[in-house]
């Protein structure tokens, strides 16, 4: 065990994809940390690895070089019976739901199946489902419904419902809003942070949104070109960014002014 500030922690790490000569690294030597109960915003451009850094935070993408701590154990160096228990503390949601949720399941069972893996019934489970679909302002009925018959903020509402019905103390949020519109984009934020609250949570937001990230996060991280140039609390570097590529970044979005900042 490594004593850290962080609740979870990525340090110097590393991921490529393809070997030999085709190998091509898109992670090179990334720290950053977030502490518990807070939100850790995760910007940059399309392509910078964002994605890849949730991906590797929950064990889709096997690290190169490098560590991931939660709460200090590390998570890459784990054998696969001792890594299922592990994984359960950390869920991520990403941006097209149709990846986290089987367009096989109702909303029920994959709630079901996200509380109890080995008796995923959702009948057995119908109170604890009725209470998550709630939780996420959804009818009980939704328990019935595969995910193609809901809409998008609401397949997204199902999602975040499955995640957390896990039990989860990290939530990776990976662009859960992007694909919907500005008002639906609106309550499920809102949402997310009513939860993140009440549940005590701690979270990885990754955004290309700069307000959003803004508005939820309590520390910001900059990816670019799949290193991290800059990490601190979200107003600071909202404010006075340290590094060109943060600045040419907050450039590009108008409504970030420093009056708006001062404020
Ligand atoms: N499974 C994969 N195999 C090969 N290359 C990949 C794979 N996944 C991602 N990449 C590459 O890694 C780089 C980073 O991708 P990633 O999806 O992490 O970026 P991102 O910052 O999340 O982008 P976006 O904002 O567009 O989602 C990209 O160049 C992408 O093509």
């Amino acid at each position: 065990m490594i004593s850290s500030p962080h609740k979870l922690a990525v340090e110097e790490l590393t991921v490529a994809f393809g070997h030999g000569r085709r190998a091509r690294t898109v992670l090179r030597g990334v720290s950053t940390g977030v502490r518990a109960g807070q939100t850790l915003g995760l910007v940059g451009e399309s392509g910078s690895g964002k994605s890849t850094i949730a991906k590797a935070i929950v064990g889709v993408h096997p690290a190169r070089a490098g560590r991931i701590l939660l709460d200090g154990e590390d998570l890459t160096g784990l054998r696969r019976r001792e890594l299922g228990a592990v994984r359960r503390r950390v869920q991520l949601v990403s941006q097209d739901p149709y990846a986290s949720l089987n367009p096989c399941m109702t909303a029920g069972e994959a709630i079901a199946e996200a509380v109890d893996p080995v008796r995923a019934d959702a009948r057995k489970h119908a109170v604890t489902v009725e209470r998550w679909l709630e939780t996420v302002a959804l009818d009980g009925s939704a328990a019935g419904r595969y995910p193609h018959e809901f809409s998008g903020g609401q397949r997204q509402r199902i999602a975040v419902a499955r995640a957390l019905a896990v039990g989860p103390e990290v939530l990776v949020a990976d662009e859960i809003t992007s694909a919907l519109d500005a008002s639906v984009q609106a309550e499920v934020l809102n949402l997310l942070e009513e939860l993140r609250r009440s549940l005590t949570l701690t979270m990885v937001f990754i955004s290309h949104d700069l307000a959003v990230v803004r508005h939820v996060s309590d520390e910001v991280a900059v990816l670019c070109q799949g290193e991290l140039v800059e990490q601190g609390p979200v107003r600071d570097v909202y404010r006075s960014p340290r590094h060109p590529y943060t600045r040419r970044l907050l450039a590009s979005v108008p409504t970030f002014d420093k009056k708006e900042e001062a404020a």
